[in-house]
């Protein structure tokens, strides 16, 4: 992993999708600068780590690679303290998280490209977001044949070819997944198929979600750090205290939470995720007066919006519990042994039930006319109203074939078989906070994401779930169905309502908290070369800069922010001779 020098040409903090793209990607330029990529958690070289089958449970079952966040209670929301899990090690959440592939809609990319007032967030062009991303992926497309009346992913053009990112889908799908799609038919929703297909940049209808993972394992960020050139050190079990920026308000290196001091030549980035990049400025001196002042922190420059605007997704979902044999879920579930032989062998091959069980997740993006007639939206601005309107943005998300996270009273019997379904708010207008609890580096910040603390998110709830549960009342699904659990009293606003906010849980899309914007937008920290204002060598590359959360599942985003830094930094350093 190279040798430790105390200075470096670049001193990138955090190794998640953004940090670890943006340091491969600075390292390998032939000008070759010098780059430390630190990172607070551990390498997590394990192989087990990378069993496919346990991308839903891996994030709560190693508490190392996890920071463990949870959110404050959300008094709206029963008092719950939402999980809020966050990576931490080689990877950063990529390595703990469910493997789900969605670009997402090419419209939201055109309103970031309009809001930043740059074409580099374009969707198409020879230089748009489509290319960047196929840069950096390779997209595996093989499906069963008699799959593809179900998905139908494009072969030619759409996708990478040769990235170091590995994506595919699972083969075979699991017993009886094929109804899904079946009931999404049955019951008049469109199949992303017949649209083009889900990662085309119009993810409308019922499709699959990609899963990050190949050949026996998932496929995480690390891949990014693999046989590090020379010139990119590695440092992990390091976590960061701050940023040091001297009186002439620049940034000249990092301290570390044991005291090192390391220093950059010519920039430090911050890519220490949504949540703890704000936290590292404010540490650093760098936020809105009145938050640094309680925690008797210096006041090196004033922002009032570092760590404001939080955004992110949830959902909410029911399970069938399906007649004995419709599925083999309850192997994975219940038979401690069989999982063990399973282990066994995967180990020695990567082969077996664990590359297909669980790996298989259909996820559809629909669009609600119920949504769309409703106060919620129309009380919404005119510019946000015309964005949601957007011919491939999604209004809300169904994804079946999880874990049964939601069964109400109901206990699993080793017999059944289930079918656990969820229903995701898109576009949230809820916002909230990322805050400090003490000037203590290694105190969890306070997170307030208010997560659907807003009338337009409430009625997305509503309205998904209604969609959800004519999707799994269906007659193909109703034929095999015993009963469907975790579900309201009644189908009202107010008892569906009364219900979603007893149990509604955070995708873990957590973005926004150091947005980029135009010069003349006060909402924004950056600009869109990811430069924070008012500080010289400083730049945030993660999902903090987003402007706002685009419909997707938003790894693709954090991997696309890392590159888009790439580029821009390769040309503007001219890193690369050719440039
Ligand atoms: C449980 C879970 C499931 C998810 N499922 C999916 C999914 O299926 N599909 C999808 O698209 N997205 C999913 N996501 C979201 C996705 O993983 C994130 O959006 C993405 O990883 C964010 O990338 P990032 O680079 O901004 O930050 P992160 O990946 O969070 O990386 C930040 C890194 O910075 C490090 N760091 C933080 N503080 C410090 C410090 N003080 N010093 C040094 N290092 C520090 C962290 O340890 C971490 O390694 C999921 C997330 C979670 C947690």
């Amino acid at each position: 992993m190279g040798s430790i020098r105390e200075e470096y040409d670049f001193v990138i903090v955090g190794a998640g999708p953004s940090g670890s793209v943006l340091a491969s990607g600075l390292a390998r330029t032939s000008k070759k600068p010098s780059v430390l990529l630190i990172e607070a958690g551990s390498v997590n070289d394990n192989v087990e780590y990378t069993v496919p089958a346990d991308r839903f449970s891996l994030a709560f079952s190693q508490p190392s690679l996890n920071w463990g966040y949870k959110t404050a209670p959300q008094t709206h929301l029963k008092g719950q303290e939402v999980d809020y899990s966050r990576g931490k090690g080689l990877g950063g959440s990529s390595a703990i998280n469910f493997s789900c592939w969605i670009l997402g809609s090419s419209d939201d990319y055109d309103a970031w490209a309009d809001m930043t007032g740059d074409d580099a967030w374009k969707w198409d062009g020879k230089d748009g977001v489509k290319e960047r991303i196929k840069k950096i992926t390779t997209y595996h497309t093989e499906v069963r044949e008699e799959h593809r009346k179900f998905i139908d992913p494009k072969p030619e053009g759409y996708h990478g070819t040769s990235g170091p990112l590995h994506l595919s889908y699972a083969d075979p799908w699991e017993k009886g997944l094929e109804n899904v799609f079946i009931a999404a038919e049955e019951v008049g929703m469109p199949l992303n198929k017949d649209v083009l297909e889900v990662n085309s940049g119009n993810p409308i209808g019922m499709g699959m979600g990609a899963g990050c993972m190949y050949a026996g394992a998932r496929t995480t960020a690390a891949v990014f750090l693999k046989d590090p050139p020379s010139n990119l050190t590695i440092m992990t079990d390091a976590p960061i205290h701050k940023v040091i920026v001297d009186e002439s308000k620049t940034a000249k290196g990092i301290l570390t939470i044991n005291g090192r001091q390391i220093y950059a030549n010519k920039e430090v980035i911050l890519s220490a995720g949504a949540l703890n990049t704000p936290q590292l400025l404010l540490l650093s001196g760098i936020g809105p007066r009145s938050e640094l002042e309680k925690h008797n922190i210096p006041v090196i420059h004033e922002m009032s919006q570092i760590g404001q605007n939080l955004q992110d997704h949830s959902f909410v979902g029911s399970t069938l519990i399906l007649k004995e044999g419709t599925n083999d879920r309850m192997i994975h579930e219940g038979d401690v042994e069989g999982v063990k032989k399973l282990r066994e062998q995967h180990a020695i091959d990567k082969s077996g039930v664990l590359n297909s069980m669980y790996c298989s997740t259909p996820m559809g993006f629909f669009k609600s006319d119920a949504i769309l007639n409703s106060e919620e939206f129309k009380s919404l601005d005119k510019a946000e109203q015309e964005r949601i309107n957007g011919a491939t943005v999604p209004h809300f998300e169904i994804a079946t074939h999880i874990p049964p996270l939601y069964l109400g009273d109901y206990e699993l019997k080793p017999n059944d078989a289930y079918l656990c379904a969820l229903a995701f708010i898109m576009n949230p207008q809820a916002t909230g906070s990322v805050t400090l609890r003490s000037a203590d580096p290694s105190a969890n910040p306070i997170i307030q994401p208010n997560l659907a603390n807003h009338p337009f998110d409430r009625r997305v709830i509503i309205e998904a779930l209604r969609e959800m549960w004519k999707l799994l009342e269906a007659p193909v699904l109703k034929k095999d169905t015993v009963q469907m659990v975790g579900v309201p009293k009644g189908r009202s606003d107010e008892e569906i309502w009364d219900y979603a906010s007893g149990c509604l849980a955070s995708s873990w899309h957590m973005c926004s908290t150091v947005k980029m914007g135009k010069p003349d937008d006060t909402t924004a920290s950056t600009d869109t070369d990811f430069r924070l204002r008012g500080i010289k060598n400083l730049r945030v590359v993660d999902l903090s800069v987003m402007p706002f959360l685009v419909s997707n599942h938003t790894q693709s985003t954090a991997y696309l922010v890392g590159q888009t830094a790439v580029e821009k930094m390769m040309k503007e350093y001219g890193l690369e001779e050719s440039v």
